[in-house]
Order: C-alpha cells, then sequence, then structure tokens
C-alpha cells in the first residue's frame, strides 16, 4: 500500500489492541442458569410489548454507571422491590455503559471507565460485562442502549431489553444494529421530538439487513440478520416539550396505526418529558398512571432514571465524587423511586379491574 505515511491515518493519534468479544464471554461467561434467565426475561418483555401479559414493563436505574459498586448496591435494592411488585410491573434494570453527548463529555464507563478521558476500552468492556453478570445473577433483567456498533457483540447476550436512543433512532447504522439484535429494542422518539422517525426505525429494523461488522473472534464479517420485530416507541420528549400526556400517547398511537405497526408504546419520564429535573418525574408517573387506570391499554411501559441520591454531579477531577449519584442526567432518589414504583402498580391494578 504506497503512501500511506501522507494520506492514512493522519488524524490517529494512537491504535491500542482490543480484546475479543470470544475471549470476554470467555473470561466472564454465563452460566446455563444465567442463560435461561435472559431468555426467559426477553420472552417476558415481548409478552408484556405484545399485551398477552397486562403487567407494565418497567425500565429503572441510573442514567449512566460509573461506579460498579454502587450499582449493584441499587441492584440489590430494585431487586427487592421488583420481587414485591412482581404481579404489576415486568422490572428490568437501566445498566447503561454508553452515553451519546450532545457534544462532548464523558462518554460512558466501556469508552472511559478512569472517568479521565484515557479511553482504557478493554477495561472498560470488562468491568461492564462483569457488572451485567453480577447483576443477572442477582435475579434482575437488563436493559441497556446501545450507540456502538460492535460492542453488542461483547455484552448483548447479558440484556434483556435494548434502546435506541434520540440521537441515533434516524442512523441507518443503528437501525441495521437493530434488526440483529436478540432482544426487543425501544426506539427513542428524535431529540426535536419527532415521533415518525421512530416509527421509521421501528420499520427499518424490522426486516433483514446486511452490513459489515465483526465476528465473536473479532474477525471482520459481513453480517446477515433477520430482522427484529419487537421494536416499539419510547416517548421521551423533545426541544419542542414533553409528549407524555394522552394527546401525545394519541398521535402516537395513531402514527403506529397508519404505519401498520402494533399500537404500543413505552413513556420515558425523564429526559425532555422532565426537562432533566428529576423532580419532575414523579408529576410525569402521576400522568401516566392517570391514563392507565383510566384503561389506556397502549402504554406497555415506562422508563425512570433513579439512583441511590437524587440528583446529578459534575465530574470534577479535582473533587471527590459523592457516591451513588449520576454523573450524566439528574435521577431520582431511591426513596422517591420506591414511590414511583409503588404508584405505577397501583395504576396497573386499577387498570387490570377495568377490564374484568
Ligand atoms: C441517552 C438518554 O436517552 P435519550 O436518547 O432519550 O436522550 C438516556 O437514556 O440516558
Ligand atoms: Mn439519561
Amino acid at each position: 500500500i504506497t503512501g500511506t505515511g501522507r494520506i492514512s491515518d493522519q488524524r490517529i493519534d494512537k491504535i491500542v489492541p482490543l480484546t475479543t468479544p470470544a475471549l470476554l464471554r470467555h473470561e466472564l461467561p454465563l452460566d446455563e442458569t444465567l442463560v435461561s434467565a435472559v431468555v426467559e426475561g426477553r420472552q417476558a418483555v415481548t409478552r408484556v410489548l405484545d399485551r398477552a401479559d397486562d403487567r407494565l414493563l418497567v425500565v429503572v436505574g441510573p442514567c449512566s454507571v460509573h461506579d460498579p459498586a454502587a450499582a449493584l448496591d441499587y441492584a440489590a435494592r430494585l431487586r427487592d422491590i421488583a420481587g414485591r411488585l412482581a404481579d404489576d410491573l415486568l422490572v428490568v434494570m437501566r445498566v447503561y455503559f454508553e452515553k451519546p453527548r450532545s457534544t462532548v463529555g464523558w462518554k460512558g464507563l466501556i469508552n472511559d471507565p478512569a472517568l479521565d478521558g484515557s479511553g482504557d476500552v478493554n477495561t472498560g468492556l470488562r468491568t461492564a460485562r462483569s457488572l451485567l453478570v453480577e447483576v443477572l445473577r442477582m435475579g434482575l433483567h437488563v436493559g441497556c442502549e446501545f450507540l456502538d456498533p460492535i460492542t453488542p457483540q461483547y455484552i448483548a447476550d447479558t440484556v434483556a431489553w435494548g434502546a435506541i436512543g434520540a440521537r441515533t433512532v434516524e442512523s441507518q447504522v443503528h437501525r441495521q444494529l437493530a434488526s440483529g439484535l436478540s432482544m426487543p429494542i425501544g426506539m427513542k422518539n428524535r431529540s426535536d421530538g419527532n415521533v415518525a422517525t421512530a416509527v421509521d426505525a421501528i420499520r427499518a429494523a424490522s426486516v433483514p439487513h446486511v452490513f459489515p461488522g465483526i465476528d465473536v473472534s473479532g474477525a471482520p464479517a459481513i453480517m446477515h440478520t433477520r430482522g427484529n420485530t419487537d421494536g416499539h416507541v419510547v416517548l421521551r420528549g423533545g426541544r419542542g416539550g414533553p409528549n407524555y400526556d394522552a394527546a401525545a400517547v394519541a398521535d402516537a398511537l395513531r402514527l403506529l396505526r397508519e404505519a401498520g405497526l402494533p399500537e404500543r408504546l413505552v413513556i420515558d419520564a425523564s429526559h425532555d418529558n422532565s426537562g432533566k429535573d428529576h423532580r419532575r418525574q414523579p408529576l410525569v408517573v402521576a400522568d401516566v398512571a392517570d391514563q392507565l387506570a383510566a384503561g389506556q391499554r397502549g402504554i406497555v411501559g415506562v422508563m425512570l432514571e433513579s439512583f441511590l441520591v437524587a440528583g446529578r454531579q459534575e465530574l470534577d477531577p479535582t473533587r471527590e465524587l459523592v457516591y451513588g449519584q449520576s454523573v450524566t442526567d439528574a435521577c431520582l432518589s431511591w426513596d422517591q423511586t420506591e414511590g414511583v414504583l409503588t404508584k405505577l402498580a397501583d395504576a396497573v391494578r386499577a387498570r387490570r379491574a377495568r377490564r374484568a
């Protein structure tokens, strides 16, 4: 290859070897019990999406995981309440490692586990997979956003529910990625609030695609996917304001109906539905609970951003971090979360009673 010194890698600072999916999954395997748990979790989510199960999917947890110990501490508490409310809620813990930034910022534990820009992705992947296996071992289902197209090869076998975010829902790379993922995928509406883009993403992801990727040995490969028919909309608000109210829900369900897609959706009580103010998430939940209790069966799920300590904190290398507090979007405290989950379970029972 001639002249590469002058025309290639002009903006590459260095290239570091990356572990392979096979090696990481060999080091941190899922035993048969955990494999069955993931399969059952995915099937349970699909049944709720298809309304074969009248419970509410609740994807709840921190906006991002930056501290595995705090995430496990949170998981232990969530596992207990998830068990108590299991008749009405199907709880999936948000264990998010990949953070899409509107401009710049910390990109998550896989990209930068040391939180200092050093980009030790090998340690990030190992830390992420280790935590996912631990959370599974505690008996919780796991939900992740998928951002980097090769990351799923390293961790997706542990995931029961996935998301494509508001910044990537229009991207063909992410739609075709979703078409090959083995779990239901929530398509967030676009960051400006456009919901039709998410409906298009569901349709795009529902059919087979061919694209270059990597196989488990890390070798380049051409992926031929089957299509993912478990796509669904996640209403997360937008620059135009919230979209969790009954009118916005009806609009989104109409768009799905006109597209010939199943009329079901999940409402994200955070992000632009709460104006990223964690104190507004309970208000969103109250409105959604009223809609559920009034019999709205098109709402099959809710997303909450929740951690141990309310709010958020800046990632400031000169300051000790507060344990259990988000370093990205502001989250509900654990105490607030218990109240919100209980309210959602009550609303599910009220909805069920209307059908009896
Ligand atoms: C990234 C963010 O979601 P959205 O894509 O809706 O901003 C989140 O779930 O933390
Ligand atoms: Mn967030």
